[in-house]
């Protein structure tokens, strides 16, 4: 999955694409590099962003977004929209999307209705309150933590087919960083497999993120150590890998898929 912020503040690339043409031609860039999915978002998730109203979201994507979603199908790709917002979800319905990322992970009442009424799959992924909030959650052993998103998991997917949603719809992400310290989230790389319990896809969205930061501070520096981790996800089977390098993350996965 490659990674499109149409934001003027995500965390490594905000501002780059808040130009509708430059997130198109973006896009282009990300399918030709190899992504298999274009992940659009429009509102930042970092800590600490300003959150802006849903009609301010889709008033960022709702120009780019049919255009991409051209690019992408007449490519043999698909779109994703990034968001915790069942609105702006409805509205890129409707422009033919293939997935809705609910980084809200069902947040929003009316996310459920609005995933059930669509033939879309749905990422559904953990997090502690979006926007992330600065004061760390009180948290207990990183061993608890992957009991409580596995937990977590089981609710959500119980809320998810209750409301008539096919299983085959839904992928699980446990959400990197978005509260979670940095020795968590190495934590859950680590166990990743553990998740496999619950029998259905796995997106990881590790790109850039603060558990790289001892590694390197700047954003896309982190590419490279980004990439590492995205072969070691493959060897552990994960199936959705979400970058904002996507051709530095190919080369490891042809890479890794070589030695496997
Ligand atoms: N499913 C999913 N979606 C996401 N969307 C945004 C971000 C924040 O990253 P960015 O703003 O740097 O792209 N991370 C995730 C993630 O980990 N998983």
């Amino acid at each position: 999955m490659g990674a499109l912020n149409i934001t003027p503040d995500s965390f490594s690339d905000g501002g780059k694409f808040f130009n509708s043409e430059n997130a198109v031609s973006h896009a282009a860039r990300l399918i030709a590099d190899g992504a298999a999915v274009i992940d659009v978002g429009g509102e930042s998730s970092a800590p600490g962003a300003t959150s802006i109203s849903q009609e301010e979201e889709w008033e960022r994507l709702r120009e780019a977004l049919p255009k991409i979603v051209d690019i992408a199908h007449s490519s043999g790709a698909e779109v994703s929209v990034d968001t915790r917002n069942a609105r702006t979800a409805a509205e890129a319905l409707t422009f033919g999307v293939d997935y809705v990322n609910d980084v809200g992970g069902l947040m929003d009442p009316e996310m459920l209705p609005v995933v059930a009424r669509s033939k879309a799959k749905i990422i559904i992924m953990h997090n502690f309150g979006i926007p992330v909030s600065v004061v760390k959650p009180k948290l207990g052993a990183p061993e608890q933590l992957m009991e409580e998103i596995i937990e977590w998991f089981h609710a959500k997917v119980d809320a998810l087919v209750s409301a008539g949603v096919d299983k085959q719809r839904i992928i699980l992400d446990p959400g990197i960083g978005f509260g979670k310290s940095q020795e968590y989230s190495w934590h859950i790389i680590k166990n990743v497999s553990q998740f496999k319990v619950l029998g259905l896809p796995i997106c990881i969205g590790h790109s850039r993120k603060s558990m790289f930061s001892a590694i390197s501070t700047e954003p896309e520096s982190r590419d490279f150590p980004t990439a590492v981790v995205s072969a070691f996800l493959l060897s552990q089977g994960v199936e959705f890998i979400r970058v904002h390098n996507v051709s530095l993350s190919m080369v490891a996965l042809k890479v890794a898929s070589t030695l496997l």
